[in-house]
């Protein structure tokens, strides 16, 4: 009976409504809006109690005051509702130039980070995660989830911190963590001046399809490893170059919640380094 009542268009009706509320509140988070939105929350809920309990007179003006505020918001907000307006009309437009300035702004903060630890010849290893999560490499790491700064990078690296050893895990948001222990190369091939840090740097290289950046202690240069390759003595040109194209890049579209669901149980229950190499052999054959 109850269940005749209802049509796929009242299903619609509430998603489109719902949309539309949290579109508006993403629109006034962070402005002074929000405090208003906070304010008329509490009010209405007053206002439902004393509709509640039958306390006429408060009603009357709670009733009263909405009809009051009601007027008054477009006057007083109207900066903000003309704001909100705007980014609705050119939304695209406004948050591709955002993301534009936020990967230029990223790209300068590391590069300048390299460049910093390259002229002391501080040692350092930086993993840029891309599609495949790196989980398994940073969950007995130490957890940062910290904003991508210089500052933060030549902290962490510096000598003798307890979170200078081993590697940095972000990605195009985050720092996600720091004295991540990656597994190394198994290429014997290499030659004899290659360490365990651009070893380890070659290694999740090798395992995922992470790019990492790695500053020689010894010789004061930066490399790229990607693909299990290494490439040497990068200039501050092709660093910038390589970072502005890793921050402007646009996550994958989002895999179907089948697949994200899978990733995370991996993730909870990660497979033996042997498993992943049978599983890494039988994928090469
Ligand atoms: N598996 C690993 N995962 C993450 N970091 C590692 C790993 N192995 C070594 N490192 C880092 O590399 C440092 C040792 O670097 P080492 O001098 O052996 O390598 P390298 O490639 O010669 O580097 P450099 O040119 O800077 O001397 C360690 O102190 C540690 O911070």
């Amino acid at each position: 009976m109850f269940f005749d009542m209802i049509h796929w268009r009242d299903f619609l009706d509430i998603a489109i409504i719902a949309f539309i509320f949290y579109r508006a509140l993403l629109l006034l988070v962070d402005t002074r809006a929000m405090q208003l939105v906070k304010g008329l929350i509490v009010l209405g809920l007053i206002a439902a109690l004393a509709r509640l309990v039958h306390l006429e007179a408060l009603s009357w003006v709670l009733g009263r005051l909405f009809g009051v505020i009601v007027i008054a918001i477009p006057i007083v907000f109207q900066p903000e509702l003309r704001r909100m307006l705007e980014e609705l009309g050119r939304g695209n437009i406004l948050r591709r130039k955002q993301a534009e300035e936020r990967a230029g702004q990223l790209t300068d903060e590391v590069t300048r980070a390299l460049e910093y630890l390259r002229s002391q010849k501080i040692g350092a290893i930086l993993v840029f995660q891309r599609d495949t999560g790196l989980k398994d490499f940073w969950r007995s790491a130490v957890k940062l989830n910290g904003e991508i700064s210089e500052d933060l990078i030549v902290t962490i690296f510096w000598p003798g911190t307890p979170l200078h050893d081993g590697a940095v895990i972000l990605d195009r948001e985050k720092i996600i963590a720091a004295a991540c222990y990656l597994p190394l190369t198994e290429n014997s091939n290499l030659s004899r001046w290659i360490g365990t840090r651009h070893r380890a740097a070659l290694g999740i290289t090798e395992v995922s399809d992470a790019m990492a950046l790695v500053v020689s202690e010894e010789r004061g240069e930066v490399a790229l490893a990607i693909n299990g390759h290494l490439s040497r003595r990068l200039r501050e040109d092709q660093i910038r170059r390589l970072l502005l194209h890793y921050f402007s890049a646009m996550p994958r579209r989002s895999s179907p919640w089948w697949e994200t669901l899978k990733k995370e149980l991996r993730n909870l229950w990660p497979a033996k380094e042997s498993d992943r190499k049978e599983k890494e052999n039988a994928k090469g054959n």
